[in-house]
């Protein structure tokens, strides 16, 4: 059984069918209409050929049959109805054909808003179908009897011209209109275009009919080049389509209309001379019309690559600049408040590392829409690279704008988003800076340029401030810049500290439960700074951290540790594990088992003896990498231990991938023990349980007193750290506890 295609049954396809058919045969009378005013009867100019090129390419194949309809009836009665029935298949194959060629390689824009489908179109469809189209009517004239077969290649010639000028004038047109239809022009676009209308009609109208029937009468065409010019220039496809179809009814009305040719036919060179204009009106023009519309796409492309992010679609840094610039400008003038919010997704680097670059981008994708959504029409957003995005609000109160916009963001994040199945949710962190308008009145013009670059830098250094201090978001201001001095410092003391070898390390020893026998010891860092004194590492690790100097002095720890060892071997000393910290830049560094390998070879230690402690975070952070250089550490045997465990985000079960020694249960928990039945005393003791229950060893750091030190006992915690026992001491110090063989 045939399958009856959806569309037959769709009373829309019918009206359009019938409404197609109607024009068509409207255009073809007019075809009929004006053949014996040129040669009596093959048409000079054939719009209907054109209207169906341009609707089959429009709409589909689907409505030939308004062109063989539409050329049928337009015939009938004039001809025989086999002959009329003739010229209508020939009309459709000569449109089929045209179809055919434009969508040979489906690349074809009917907009026409690029050169090569108007080349495509006027230089290779249009000859082809209208060729077609000639050889098909000339020969059923002579197949059918209504004119002697020596008149053939000269019907073909004039079927051929008549044909190319109603194609190459009207299917353009037709096809620009309907781009119109889709994308209106402007109201400014319309009254050009009936300002240019009328014009052209009292220029071209007037100069001819005032020497029209004059002795040597010559018409003044060429004046149209202008308008179609002008047209082609200012109002693309749209305005050319309309002033083309107005000059030629215009040009035909006159030429038709001559006194000269009243009683007889206007002369074969005047058709020629009519139809030649015709085409180098419309072809060149749709070119320069498709010429534009590329320059214009070039510009666009240019404009997205320097002014847009790909990822998210928002506007990037450098447009974010510009745009600064222009509202600080326009505050300036018009004593308005200026404020940027400078935000930073928290701990993103995470998701990228645990859960891929793909993934990443989705959180971006979807949080630069929830921004968008929290935001006003005239309130501008940018991204500025990585996980860094910009909102500046201009106008009075921009402040409270700001804060109110910052509110709305942070809640929008709230929202969990799914990723691979997972709900997860990425808080994020918001530095203000805002601009008052009784300050901008005070700006000098070189001055507007760096408050712009002023403001930035502001709003960075709140976004920093609130990231440290967890609180969503900041408003900047002045005492923040003396912290960032501060840090600025602290860096540069950093330096001179390693180079002048001002840091040392402190042992704090470790017991066993049972026995509370020494049984190891953890490795903390000090700096001694030549004016503060002793100062510990939460003071200066994170800025250690930041600036990259973690790599070499964390080198530097695991060296000394491993050479304090040896030198207490070589005093007879006990030597237990001794555990030494290894941040998350140092975990990542590619050299790390490079490291280890040169220092455990150098001083001769054994690796069991050297324990490294990792955050929960770390080990985190890139799960796979993690596994693998864990493998090649225990493969070393050297002990591994989970530090602060508990303050992270991970569960033992999730642990349970790596090949780890031991959990070290974080001293918040330890501290908060009191009364068994606590919050904290439950997570002690079933971590206690469930790592036992994974053959993992058990250590409670910060164990301050006897209550604290009786609880682990009575739950057979396996190692007890704190200053219950002895707080971190110089290496010297801790000789003496080994050789006592006690903490004390
Ligand atoms: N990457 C590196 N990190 C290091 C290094 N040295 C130290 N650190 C990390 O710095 C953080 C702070 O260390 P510190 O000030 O030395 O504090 C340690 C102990 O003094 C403290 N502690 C131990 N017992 C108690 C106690 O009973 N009460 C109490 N209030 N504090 C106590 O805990 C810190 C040891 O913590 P942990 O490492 O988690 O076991 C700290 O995070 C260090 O890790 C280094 O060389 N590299």
């Amino acid at each position: 059984m045939i399958a009856v295609p959806q569309f037959i049954k769709q009373p829309r396809y019918w009206l359009g069918l019938l409404v197609l058919c109607l024009i068509n045969m409207a255009l073809a009378k007019f075809g009929l209409w004006i053949a014996p005013f040129v040669n009596g009867s093959i048409s000079a100019i054939w719009p209907a050929s054109g209207f169906g090129i341009a609707t089959v390419v429009l709409f589909g194949p689907r409505y030939l049959p308004s062109i063989l309809i539409g050329s049928f009836f337009a015939n009938l009665g004039m001809i025989p109805a086999p002959l009329a029935f003739m010229f209508g298949v020939g009309s459709s194959a000569a449109v089929v054909m045209a179809w055919w060629v434009v969508h040979l390689d489906g690349t074809f824009r009917w907009q026409l808003d690029r050169i090569v489908d108007v080349v495509r179109l006027s230089f290779i469809a249009v000859p082809l179908a209208a060729l077609m189209s000639a050889v098909l009517g000339a020969s059923a004239l002579v197949a059918l009897g209504a004119m002697p077969g020596e008149n053939w290649l000269n019907a073909l010639g004039v079927w051929l011209l008549g044909d190319l000028v109603g194609d190459l004038v009207v299917a353009p047109a037709v096809m620009s209109l309907y781009a119109a239809y889709v994308v209106r022009p402007s109201r400014g676009q319309l009254v050009e275009a009936v300002i240019l209308i009328v014009l052209m009609v009292l220029v071209i109208g007037g100069t001819h009919l005032q020497w029209m029937g004059t002795p040597n009468f010559d018409p003044q065409f060429h004046l149209l080049f202008p308008f179609i010019v002008w047209a082609a220039l200012r109002l693309g496809g749209f305005g050319l389509a309309i002033s083309i179809l107005s000059a030629a009814a215009m040009v035909v009305a006159l030429v038709l209309g001559e006194p000269r040719w009243v009683g007889t036919s206007v002369p074969y060179l005047e058709v020629v001379n009519l139809q030649t204009l015709l085409i180098i009106l419309s072809v060149p023009g749709f070119l320069i019309v498709a010429a534009l519309a590329e320059h214009r796409h070039v510009e666009r492309r240019y404009f997205e690559i320097a002014y847009r992010d790909s990822l998210t679609g928002l506007a990037n840094r450098t447009a974010l600049v510009e745009k600064l610039e222009n509202v600080v400008n326009t505050a300036y003038m018009n004593g308005l408040d200026v404020a940027l919010l400078f935000m930073d997704l928290d701990r993103f680097k995470n998701i990228n590392d645990t859960l891929g670059h793909a993934m990443g981008d989705l959180v971006l994708q979807e949080y630069a829409r929830r921004i968008q959504r929290c935001l006003r029409n005239d309130d501008f957003v940018a991204r500025l690279g990585g996980d860094e995005f910009t909102v500046l609000i201009s106008g009075h109160n921009a402040r409270e704008a700001a804060a109110a916009v910052a509110h709305k963001i942070l809640a929008a994040m709230r929202t969990p988003i799914k990723l691979g199945g997972h709900d997860y949710v990425v808080s994020g962190s918001i530095g203000i800076a805002a601009l008052e308008s009784m300050m901008t009145l005070n700006w000098s013009d070189t001055n507007r340029i760096n408050v712009a670059e002023e403001l930035m830098r502001q709003a960075d250094t709140a976004m920093y401030r609130a990231k440290r201090n967890d609180s969503g978001f900041m408003l900047f201001n002045s005492s923040m810049d003396s912290h960032t001095k501060m840090q600025l410092q602290l860096e540069s003391e950093l330096r001179v500290a390693l180079a002048e070898h001002q840091f040392e390390l402190y042992y704090q020893a470790k017991v066993a439960t049972a026995s509370e026998q020494i049984v190891g010891c953890e490795a903390l860092i000090r700096w001694h700074h030549p004016t503060k004194g002793l100062i510990e590492p939460d003071k200066f690790l994170e800025v250690l951290e930041s600036i990259g100097l973690i790599l070499p002095v964390g080198a530097w720890s695991l060296r000394e540790v491993c050479e304090q060892m040896r030198q207490w071997r070589e005093q007879g000393l006990p030597v237990q594990r001794v555990g030494v910290n290894l941040s998350m830049r140092q975990f990542l560094q590619p050299d790390l088992l490079v490291l280890i390998d040169q220092v455990l070879v150098e001083t001769q230690i054994p690796a069991d003896l050297l324990e490294l402690e990792i955050t929960e975070s770390v080990a985190m952070s890139n799960a796979n990498l993690t596994i693998d250089t864990l493998i090649a550490l225990k493969q070393r045997g050297i002990y591994i231990s989970i530090d602060d465990f508990g303050t992270g985000y991970s569960s033992l079960s999730y642990l349970k991938r790596f090949p780890i020694d031991a959990v070290k249960i974080d001293r918040s928990f330890i501290q908060d023990l009191e009364h068994e039945s606590d919050d904290a005393a439950a997570i002690v003791t079933a971590t206690i349980r469930l790592a036992h229950a994974m053959n993992l060893s058990v250590v409670a750091e910060g164990v301050e007193n006897a209550l604290q030190r009786d609880f682990l006992m009575k739950y057979g915690c396996d190692v007890l750290q704190g200053y219950y026992y002895s707080k971190p001491v110089s290496a010297d110090e801790f000789a003496t506890m080994l050789m006592r063989g006690h903490y004390h």
